[in-house]
Order: C-alpha cells, then sequence, then structure tokens
C-alpha cells in the first residue's frame, strides 16, 4: 500500500527546490522514449487512464504517424517513492521530453540544459546506437547525472545482459546499475521513478534575486497565442508581472503562468528549480525563442543565461506549387508555419522553370520534409520541391565575400575561394560493415577523424564530411550498404574551402535555373551528363533541334540533343470535319497552358517535376560517391 503523498509538495510557485527533480529521457529514435513517458504519466496518476492514449505527448498528427517527436514538451509528475528506506519522501518529477533527430540537435541542448538528470534509454534488442552517443555526449556536456536504462525488456530477442554490459562499459559503472524496464509492460518503471528521485540532484538556484528563466521550448497554440516553456533557475515569475526577453529587450504582458500536468494548469507563480509555461499574447515564436532568457521587467536580472544561439538554416530549397494559382495559399500557409517554427526562413523567388515560389531554408533534410508534408496535408498544397542545397561562402577576386543560398546567386565574376559547411559526423556500426561505411564516407569527401570499439562487434567512426554531401541520399545509402544497422548523427563543425563550381544547364542555349547546382569539381561531369540524359528523355521533340548543354560558366562539360519533329495535330484529321477540327486544336491548347518556356523550347512542367524528383536528379556526387 504506497502513503498518500503529501499534497503542499505540489503547489507550483511554493514547491521546495529540494523535492523537485528536473529529468529528461535521452534515446535513439524508436528505442521507446514515448512508451515509457506514457507509462509514468499513467503511474503517476496524472493522467485519467480513460483518456489514455498512445503517445499522449506526441500532440501533431504528423508526429504521432510518423512515431518521431518533433517539439520537446514538459510534465509535472508529482510521485511518492514506493520502496526502500526513502518510501514515502514525495517529489515532483518534471520530465522534459526532447526531440531526437540530428535536425534539432540546438533544441535538444536546451531541453538538456533545463535538466539535472538524464535517462539513457536503450532498446535492449538493439543496443547503443549514434543517436544513444550523441545525445549522451551532450549530456554529459550539460553535467547531467546519467541513469542507464535498457527498455523492451519483453521482447523475446532482447539482451539485457549484453547491453548492460555495454552501457558499463560506456558510461562507467557496474551491468548490474542498468534499470530493466518494459514501456510496453510497465515492469521497472515504478523502481525507476523511485530511483530518479534517489539518484538525480535537486535544481539549486538563488531564491531571492532577480528572476531568470530559460525558455527551453515555445509552440504557437491558435487560441492562446505562443506557449512558451521556462524552466525557472533564480528568482520568481510571478502571474500579472511584466516579463522582458534578455535577447531583444523587448517587454510583455505576463496573461498566464502554470504547469503542464499534463494539460495547462493555470498556477500563480513558478519559483526556483519549476518548469511550467508562459502565456503573453505574443503571436509569434521568433518573439519567444528557444535559449532566450525571461527576467521580470521591474526588476531585470542583468546576466542572461548563457547559451542562447539563433536558429540557422542549414539546407536551402525552392518551394513551387504546381498550379501557379496556388502561390498565394503557398504564401498564407508558410507565414502560419513560421509562427510555430522560429527555424524557418523563407522568401519569394521566381524561376524561369518553375514560376513563382518560395526558397525556404530548413534546419536539415527532415526538418524539409517535415514542412512541405505539412504544407501539402494541412494546406492541400501541391508541391514541387528544389534539389537541396547547403549555404556557400565565395570570395571573388576583388575581395567581395557573398554568401549563397541558391545557386543562381553563384557570383559570374572570377572567383579566388569558395567554402562550404562541414559537419562531425559519428556512425555507429557492426564490425562487418566498417570497410562499406568508410568506402561509403571517402566516395563523399570524408576525412577520417577516428574510430573506437565500443564492443567487440561495434565500432564507431568518426568522420568530418561537407554537409552538402550527406543532406541527400547519403543515410539511405548507409542503411543499405549496412543492412539497416549503422546509426548516423551530426553536427555542424564550420566550414572548409572546396574546389567547388558551378553547373548550369541550357536548353537551346538558354539556362534553366530549376537545374543550376554547386557541386565538387570532380562530379561535374557526372552531374552534367545525368541531367543532361534525363531531360532528352523527358522533354518532347520541338518543330527544332534542341541542344541540351551542361556548362560551367561557358565551358560545355556534356550534351544531349531532342531531334526535330513537325507537329501537325491536324494530320490526322482528313476531310472537312470542323468540330473535330476544334476539339483538337482545343485540347491542344490546353495542353499548352501546362507548358512552360524556356527560351523558344516548349518544356511540359511534368518534365521539370519528373526531372527534380527523382532522387539521383538533384545528387551530384551520388554516382561520384559510387566509384
Ligand atoms: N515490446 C516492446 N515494445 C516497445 C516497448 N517500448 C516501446 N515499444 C515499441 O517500440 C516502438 C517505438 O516506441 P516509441 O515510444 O514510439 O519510441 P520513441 O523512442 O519515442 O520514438 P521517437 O519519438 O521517434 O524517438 C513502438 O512501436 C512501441 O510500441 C517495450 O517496452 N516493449
Amino acid at each position: 500500500m504506497p502513503p498518500t503523498p503529501d499534497p503542499g509538495a505540489n503547489t507550483p510557485g511554493a514547491t521546495d527546490p529540494a523535492r523537485i527533480r528536473n529529468f529528461c529521457i535521452i534515446a535513439h529514435i524508436d528505442h521507446g522514449k514515448s512508451t515509457l513517458a506514457d507509462r509514468m504519466l499513467q503511474l503517476t496518476e496524472v493522467v485519467d487512464p480513460r483518456q489514455m492514449r498512445a503517445q499522449y505527448l506526441d500532440r501533431m498528427d504528423i508526429e504521432r504517424e510518423r512515431g518521431i517527436t518533433i517539439k520537446s514538451q514538459a510534465v509535472r509528475m508529482p510521485w511518492t517513492i514506493r520502496e526502500g528506506d526513502r518510501a514515502g519522501e514525495t517529489a515532483v518529477l518534471n520530465m522534459i521530453d526532447t526531440p531526437g533527430h540530428v535536425d534539432f540537435t540546438y533544441e535538444v541542448s536546451r531541453s538538456l540544459a533545463a535538466c539535472e538528470g538524464a535517462i539513457l534509454l536503450v532498446d535492449a534488442a538493439q543496443g547503443i546506437e549514434a543517436q544513444t552517443l550523441a545525445n549522451l555526449y551532450l549530456a554529459l556536456e550539460n553535467d547531467l547525472h546519467i541513469i542507464p536504462v535498457l527498455n523492451k525488456i519483453d521482447l523475446p530477442a532482447a539482451q539485457p545482459d549484453k547491453f548492460a554490459e555495454e552501457l558499463a562499459h560506456l558510461i562507467g559503472g557496474q551491468p548490474e546499475d542498468c534499470i530493466r524496464v518494459s514501456g510496453k509492460t510497465g515492469e521497472g518503471v515504478p523502481h525507476l521513478l523511485d530511483e530518479i528521485v534517489r539518484q538525480f540532484v535537486p535544481p539549486v538556484g538563488v531564491a531571492d534575486a532577480p528572476a531568470r528563466a530559460m525558455i527551453f521550448d515555445s509552440v504557437y497554440d491558435v487560441y492562446r497565442g505562443v506557449v512558451t516553456y521556462i524552466r525557472v533557475i533564480d528568482g520568481k515569475i510571478e502571474a500579472r508581472e511584466r516579463i522582458k526577453m534578455m535577447s531583444t529587450g523587448a517587454v510583455h504582458e505576463l496573461l498566464e503562468i502554470g504547469v503542464i500536468s499534463p494539460e495547462m494548469v493555470k498556477g500563480g507563480a513558478l519559483g526556483v528549480g519549476e518548469v511550467g509555461y508562459l502565456i503573453t499574447g505574443v503571436k509569434d515564436v521568433r518573439q519567444s525563442r528557444v535559449g532566450d532568457t525571461v527576467t521580470i521587467s521591474s526588476r531585470p536580472a542583468t546576466e542572461p543565461l548563457g547559451g542562447y544561439k539563433d536558429p540557422k538554416p542549414m539546407v536551402y530549397s525552392g518551394l513551387y506549387p504546381i498550379d501557379g494559382s496556388d502561390y498565394p495559399a503557398l504564401r498564407d500557409a508558410l507565414d502560419k508555419l513560421k509562427l510555430n517554427d522560429a527555424a524557418l526562413a523563407y522568401e519569394p523567388e521566381t524561376s524561369a522553370a518553375l514560376g513563382f515560389g518560395f526558397r525556404c531554408g530548413f534546419l536539415g533534410l527532415l526538418h524539409l520534409e517535415i514542412i512541405a508534408e505539412r504544407l501539402e496535408r494541412e494546406f492541400n498544397l501541391d508541391l514541387i520541391s528544389t534539389a537541396p542545397n547547403v549555404v556557400y561562402r565565395v570570395v571573388t577576386e576583388e575581395g567581395d565575400e557573398v554568401t549563397v543560398t541558391n545557386p543562381s546567386e553563384y557570383p559570374t565574376r572570377k572567383i579566388a575561394e569558395v567554402y562550404e559547411p562541414v559537419v562531425r559526423a559519428t556512425v555507429l556500426t557492426p564490425n562487418d560493415y566498417v570497410g562499406a561505411v568508410m568506402e561509403l564516407c571517402q566516395g563523399r569527401r570524408g576525412s577520417l577523424l577516428g574510430m573506437d570499439y565500443l564492443s567487440a562487434d561495434r565500432v564507431e567512426l568518426r568522420y568530418t564530411l561537407p554537409l552538402a554531401e550527406i543532406i541527400f541520399d547519403f543515410f539511405d545509402q548507409l542503411k543499405s550498404r549496412t543492412k539497416g544497422y549503422a546509426s548516423l548523427d551530426y553536427e555542424p563543425s564550420g566550414e572548409q574551402r572546396s574546389d567547388l563550381v558551378k553547373v548550369d544547364i541550357l536548353l537551346h542555349g538558354e539556362p534553366v535555373d530549376a537545374f543550376s547546382a554547386i557541386v565538387h569539381k570532380d562530379k561535374a561531369y557526372n552531374y552534367g551528363t545525368t541531367i543532361a540524359a534525363k531531360l532528352q528523355k523527358l522533354i518532347p521533340r520541338q518543330q527544332f533541334e534542341v541542344p541540351i548543354q551542361a556548362a560551367i560558366g561557358s565551358r560545355v562539360i556534356a550534351r544531349e540533343t531532342i531531334r526535330a519533329i513537325r507537329k501537325d495535330v491536324l494530320s490526322k484529321c482528313y476531310g472537312g470535319d470542323i468540330t473535330r477540327k476544334r476539339k483538337l486544336l482545343e485540347k491542344q491548347k490546353e495542353g499548352k497552358k501546362r507548358m512552360k518556356m524556356v527560351g523558344r523550347v516548349e518544356v511540359p512542367q511534368e518534365a521539370f517535376i519528373a526531372a527534380l524528383s527523382t532522387s539521383d536528379g538533384g545528387d551530384g556526387g551520388k554516382g561520384g560517391g559510387k566509384k
């Protein structure tokens, strides 16, 4: 019979910091983080069993469907220790859910900074993966105490003994320190909750100092405006005060403050160590940025908390509506999405091939896919996206510096140097596939930084790779070359000078902007021939001969030709059947509407779409990578 919890222990604003435990769960994708979180909600009785649904915390439909967590959330759960000498002691657990994907590393790091402890969750049938490691390193950088946990012990394929050894080897300590649970059946979870209270330290802060709270997430809600998630470090934030964002100095009226348990519960204040939400009535998450420090405007703190970074797009792509009349709808949809996504950047652009659209900046490829999917699904837009590219820094011979986010902005003047972003990638693979992984990384211009054996059959490889080489199909290639066993994680690591060139594709002498690409010199030929050959197949013959050329500046590196025909739609209409003739002419006119003119050449839009949408269409490096 568990002791009755102490009700005073759970009053927001008045919770003794010594009772608080702020923690997060870090795990590789699919290792069961959401399922374990669900079980904790159930055991701490913050969710009515009748309202329990799978992945309670993943609110967005796409998140639930794809089974990935995009936005972090925080839940307050009272818990009374059940076993051992401290049984009966009540604590307030704040579980901060972290996004699991590499594109959101900065959000993960902010969520971790709001915690004192982390549960390192590992699937007992899979073992340690690249994201387990990457997140563990981030947690250690933030000085978090780690509790190693093996999940899915109910699975027949689980090998908890083997992986407990591996985990102990990785983080130090004994294999017995690993807690074994099943998020599915609930086995071991009450013990884990007890251990959270025992092992994690309570937050420390100065109660009477000017208030400082860190924003670790902010989401846009249609009814309430921006909801900002904060962790109070020092002082107290009380309802009805005016708050100040320290990065911008902007002051906002505080309309509501409270905790999430697991729905919003309005309160009077949040004190040292507490985690909760703020509502100020701002309508745009960019005014409430992750990593920023919130203080009280009447008694502001002087020093913000460290670690604030502006979100910076890493990958750019053009988004165009297939039907040109959808352009205003696309603009409205992007405006709406931006309210909830401070990292999304876009500006209008025009393409001769694709018409009016937007150049959009994303944190990474998954971010791009999620936005494109939301635009199609939630806003019913049919879109075509151009091959993604990274941001280049180009220095001309005159010494000017140009930032290129779109190949069409590549300077035509003489170029002295080009710099491209690079990442530090960690690949974890079984021993048998080390050769295949190395071959792939070398083909993508990678340089090996180091290699470690985590256990007899699991190897960690660290590479520096150009970001441009991994944003296309690197992950797919890695998976297929290792039968799905390898995992990947990466983080930005500055830039490097490279031998890059811009390849243009010309149709009858006119460049087609949608196909221009910045590629490595050694891969330019491959890119040129691939695209030229593809367009040659896709573009119908015209009344004159059409050369398709790939060129670097004025130097042609590849050529294909579309031979001429004389297309006479009326040739089949012998006799004077005027209605039939008119019908055919009408039909031809219809067809023309979807044609784009590139110089004198008529190209069906489908040809552009087909050439862009196949995976090797945009990846100049792919062929090169296979050599
Ligand atoms: N057998 C078994 N399956 C589990 C257990 N925990 C999770 N799963 C299953 O593993 C899959 C992934 O679980 P999630 O909880 O969605 O994983 P996650 O780590 O939250 O995934 P992301 O949010 O994408 O990182 C789901 O199909 C779960 O049903 C467990 O303890 N036992």
